[in-house]
């Protein structure tokens, strides 16, 4: 495939079929007609440096405006392959003046890229001339009206102008629109002693420095939007069951509050129903009688996940629970914040009424969701400068006793969504190499993670980080298999699994107990990829895991299901209660063992559901790291493979590594992805924070 695109590349004669050349001073350059440049994108996606749908997007534009200008063509083409890349717009600017940044086709692609760039405007003013003058594209100056005629593009004008298809625009407006309203504090009344008096009660004093965890309930209280971001194990869920008990011992309507728990995912619903579950159970003995944290336990119910809470309906984008059906709820925590994109987002906030709190716990660092939008990134732009005005940081002393430091005020304008926003910086569980690697890859130190892989490598197969660059494949699947030192991995998945090969259980708890026991153990353990192609990709790791199991007796793969294969469900499906991202796996059912079913550990609950009927799913020994998001392992392996590209990011290695619990291993096809992986921050275009800065004060 590699081969393959160089030589087209190489060879690709963007304009072959051009018609018309005009002399001009600097020699002959093309006069492109709308056919020209359709069929040199065309050539592009042939080349495989757009998609099919960037090229047809661009046609499309074409069809409503006949005088559509080149620029407005290619425009309109990058910003459908931007969007397929996670970015909400295009910055025009950008694409005028650095195409390559904008575009980030590989190195070989550069000659390509200059014939087409010859052909374009050297003015960025010339850029949004063609812009401004097409029917398609809706001008929109902040500050002025425009007319809507349902044009299919927006063009921000301004200071740094924007082209967006119309959808993402309006998700935008409207995201930044409601955290605007959630988040103005005027006219908010906290009972400021009654509120002092029960932090004191739910925090211990803190030793020294701030208490960042005491200071988040505090802000939470003032708007109706509250973000709380920090890496695993800073206690993000032990705070907000702080907070959820303090709104219930200071709310006024406190017997009526109706609260809500959810995340993107099933197994990250799970996680906190049960995190919070337990904190607030372990809050007893500091509210005493004061208050029945028990009956708040029942009363909350299970955690959904947001297509659930939302009400997600088969093949269409449209949700039961919408601005004109409110969702019945006056608190709303969602965890796992950071896999939100930004259309789940606005239908999170149009759904939500104005009156409930929202609380987002996430961590800001992590990869984004594979759909546009960066939505908790962007809101935590100053989560570590913190960017707190006089305001905020009075009522911090006042009402949670923290003092904060001068560099936590805001220097200049400072967003109000700032002052909702709480960055924990204190692991609870990661004090050790994990924690100290995953510091070191978000910090970008490069030399420092490296020492660091050596000296635990060196140290032993049993130590808490272990790294190989180069090398076979084949030692990555062994690893997976048997373990390394005495590290998890998918050994006791084998074993449990064996237990239960051709057994009749007398009873069915006797068979729910092995279920259990085999899911519980595959769960120990996960490689993750980076990629999903390749040798060193997902299809090719779980290809050879399967090969290596069955040649050892552990599986018996004679078809597409076997028993013990592990599946990831790729679609949700309310009707069979399983969601993206769930795990499950193919075993024998109790009443009829010659039958498999795919089973489901949802909570301490097992579900089960035939496997004709599960229709998206994918086997699960390898999963990319975007889909083991929300999920945790006391031993993850990441894979890196040379295939990565752009898609090898810091986020990328950062989520990879905090999946892991107990152990991690890095396995890299060749020296220096890690490096390289590192140095590349992700960042996504989007606008959010141009609409809040809108919202600014001084
Ligand atoms: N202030 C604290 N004092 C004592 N223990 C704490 C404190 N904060 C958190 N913990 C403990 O640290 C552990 C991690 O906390 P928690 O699960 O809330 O973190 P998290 O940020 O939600 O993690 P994750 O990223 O995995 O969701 C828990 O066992 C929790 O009880």
């Amino acid at each position: 495939m590699k081969g393959r695109r160089k030589a087209d590349l190489q060879t690709l004669d963007l304009f072959a079929t051009a018609a018309s050349t005009a002399a001009t001073e600097d020699g002959d350059t093309i006069t492109l007609t709308t056919a020209d440049l359709l069929a040199a994108l065309e050539r592009l996606a042939d080349a495989g440096l757009l998609r099919r749908l960037d090229s047809a997007l661009a046609a499309f534009v074409a069809e409503q405006d006949a005088d559509a200008e080149p620029a407005l063509l290619i425009a309109t083409a990058v910003l459908a392959q931007m969007e397929g890349r996670g970015h909400s717009c295009l910055p025009l600017q950008a694409l005028a003046h650095n195409p390559n940044e904008i575009l980030g086709w590989p190195k070989d692609a550069m000659p390509v890229q200059l014939s087409l760039w010859e052909q374009m405007p050297s003015r960025l003013g010339d850029w949004l001339q063609a812009l401004r003058r097409s029917p398609v594209v809706r001008v929109v100056t902040p500050g002025e009206p425009s007319e809507d005629q349902g044009q299919p593009l927006v063009l921000l004008d301004g200071a740094a102008p924007l082209l967006y298809m119309r959808r993402y625009w309006d998700y935008e407006r409207h995201v930044a629109a409601h955290i605007a309203q959630r988040t103005a504090t005027a006219g908010t009344d906290v009972n400021e002693p009654l509120v002092r008096n029960w932090l004191n009660r739910l925090f211990h004093a803190s030793a020294d420095g701030v208490d960042w965890q005491k200071l988040a309930c505090a802000l939470a209280l003032r708007g109706r939007l509250s973000v709380i971001t920090g890496g695993p194990g800073t206690g993000k869920t032990y705070t907000a069951a702080r907070l959820l008990a303090l709104l219930f011992a200071t709310a006024p309507d406190a017997g009526q509050l109706r609260v809500a728990l959810a995340a993107p995912t099933g197994k990250a619903a799970a996680r906190l129903k049960q995190s919070i579950d337990s904190s607030l159970l372990e809050l007893k003995g500091a509210v005493g009688q004061d208050l029945d944290l028990e009956a708040l336990v029942k009363r909350m119910g299970a955690a959904r996940t947001l297509h659930s809470l939302l009400g997600a309906r088969p093949d269409t984008r449209r949700f039961a629970h919408h601005a004109g059906n409110p969702l019945d709820v006056d608190v709303l925590i969602v965890d796992e914040a950071s896999m939100i994109h930004l259309e789940m987002m606005a239908a999170l906030l149009q759904a939500l009424p104005s009156t409930a709190r929202l609380i987002l716990l996430g961590d800001k660092d992590q990869l984004a969701s594979v759909e546009a939008g960066a939505v908790l990134g962007d809101l935590c732009r100053d989560a570590q400068q913190g960017h707190y005005t006089a305001d905020t940081l009075a009522y911090a002393e006042r009402v949670a006793g923290q003092v904060l430091p001068d560099s936590f005020k805001a220097r200049a304008a400072a967003l109000p969504l700032a002052q909702h926003t709480v960055m924990l910086r204190e692991s609870r569980r990661f004090g050790g190499p994990i924690g100290q690697l995953a510091l070191a890859v978000n910090a970008g130190d490069a030399p420092g993670a490296s020492a660091l892989l050596n000296a635990q490598t060196q140290s032993g197969l049993n130590a808490e980080l272990w790294a190989r660059e180069g090398g076979a494949v084949e030692a990555v699947v062994r690893s997976a298999v048997q373990g390394r030192g005495n590290t998890a991995s998918y050994a006791l998945y084998t074993e449990v699994l064996a237990q239960g090969r051709g057994q009749r259980f007398a009873a069915e708890v006797e068979h729910q107990n092995w279920v259990k026991a085999v899911l519980t153990a595959f769960d120990r353990y996960r490689l993750l990829c980076a990629v999903r192609e390749g040798d060193w990709g997902v299809a090719g790791l779980n290809r050879a895991i399967e090969a290596q199991l069955d040649q050892r007796g552990a599986i018996r793969k004679d078809g597409e299901w076997y028993m013990g294969r592990p599946v990831m469900v790729t679609r949700n499906d309310a009707q069979l209660g399983v969601f993206n991202g769930d795990i499950g796996m193919a075993l024998p059912s109790f009443a009829d063992p010659a039958r498999l079913r795919v089973y489901f550990l949802q909570g301490e609950q097992l579900h089960h559901v035939s496997t004709a009927r599960l229709a998206h799913v994918e086997t699960a020994f390898a999963l990319t790291v975007h889909k083991s998001q929300g999920s945790e392992f006391e031993h993850t392996a990441l894979v890196l493979s040379r295939q990565g590209g752009s898609v090898l990011s810091r986020e990328l290695v950062y989520t990879g590594i905090t999946r892991a619990r107990k152990a991690f291993s890095l396995w890299s096809e060749v020296p220096g992805l890690l490096g390289s992986a590192m140095g590349s921050p992700t960042q996504r275009s989007s606008g959010l924070l141009g609409f809040l800065e809108g919202t600014a004060s001084h």
